[in-house]
């Protein structure tokens, strides 16, 4: 038999945000998304922490029953609403079929979310991480995700990065425009920085907006099968069941470094002086405040 593959193509545009071309050729699909009022969606700009607060959520919803996170991968438990692609599961027949309570992962500008979310009035959970570790995460997971067009060298991509001509756009408007939201609707709105000083004060954030209380030692049970280090083997949240011709695991593993800061590792001394200068620009009269490191 042939060996699927998957050809790099350039991202294509919806409403304005760049995107990979199979997501827009479905895109209605998205706009008609119906969400009930028990999902909690998961939202993120890519790179930023999803993975991690995905498997936090699952292992709140079972209290902590670490076998019962196991029973599927990450992409079943927590399907991604807009993902479409050839030989992929498509995220919103995969929703249709689930039974409630759902747990929805999105990495949608605010602006384009299906409007039931916000009809439904459904409680939402935002993880934050600065930009320049997310540029540096995402130019590693352009490489090995073959959905992504060349990321070409480093120094290009952070350029597009910056530009906001990366899959799902500008992360200044992602970060600032579901900021603003976090005002009027029900969202959580935790930072990646916080979640790695200090991950049971955040776990305990995340029980108390779900409404759930749970005991120490089941907290301290899903604190330790969140580390970065139990993650990175978990073959169930870590992603190397996907194929590797869509995810090469080979040119840089899904769970890489888990860490703040590495964006020092990457960044010239020039570039982090370019960067700092378009992002007070971007950022001006935001209250945002993000750590560049812990
Ligand atoms: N448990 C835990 N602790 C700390 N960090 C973690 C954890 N799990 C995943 N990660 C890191 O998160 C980065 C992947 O982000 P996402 O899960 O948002 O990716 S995706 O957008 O859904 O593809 C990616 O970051 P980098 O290592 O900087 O590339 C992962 O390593």
């Amino acid at each position: 038999m042939e060996e699927e593959h998957m050809p790099r193509r350039e991202l294509e545009s919806i409403h304005g945000i760049p995107l990979y071309w199979c997501f827009v050729e479905k895109w209605g699909q998205v706009e008609a998304f119906q969400a009930r009022p028990d999902d909690l969606l998961i939202s993120t700009y890519p790179k930023s922490g999803t993975t991690w607060i995905s498997e936090i959520v699952d292992m709140i919803y079972n209290d902590g029953d670490v076998e019962k996170c196991k029973r599927d991968a990450i992409f079943n438990r927590v399907p991604f609403m807009e993902m479409s692609a050839p030989n992929f599961i498509n995220g919103t027949e995969q929703l249709d079929k689930m039974p409630s309570p759902r747990l929805v992962k999105t990495h949608v500008p605010v602006q384009l979310l299906p409007v039931s979310f916000w009809e439904k009035d459904c409680k939402m959970i935002y993880v934050a991480r600065n930009a320049k570790d997310v540029a540096v995460s995402y130019y590693y997971f352009y490489q090995m995700a073959k959905l992504h067009p060349d990321p070409g060298p480093w120094n290009e991509f952070l350029e597009k990065f910056m530009a906001g001509n990366v899959a799902y756009g500008s992360w200044y408007d992602h970060v600032k425009g579901w900021w603003e939201k976090a005002k009027d609707y029900r969202i959580l709105f935790l930072y990646y920085e916080d979640m790695k000083e200090d991950p049971k004060r955040e776990v305990q954030k995340v029980i108390q907006f779900l409404g759930k209380d749970l005991k120490e030692e089941v907290v301290n049970k899903i604190l330790h099968h969140t580390s970065f280090q139990e993650m990175k083997k978990n073959p169930s949240v870590n992603y190397e069941t996907m194929p590797s011709w869509a995810l090469d695991h080979s040119i840089s593993p899904f769970m890489r470094k888990g860490i703040s800061g590495d964006w020092k590792n990457h960044f010239t001394v020039a570039q982090n002086e370019r960067f700092n200068r378009h992002y007070e620009e971007q950022m001006k009269g935001s209250a945002l405040r993000f750590r560049m490191e812990i």
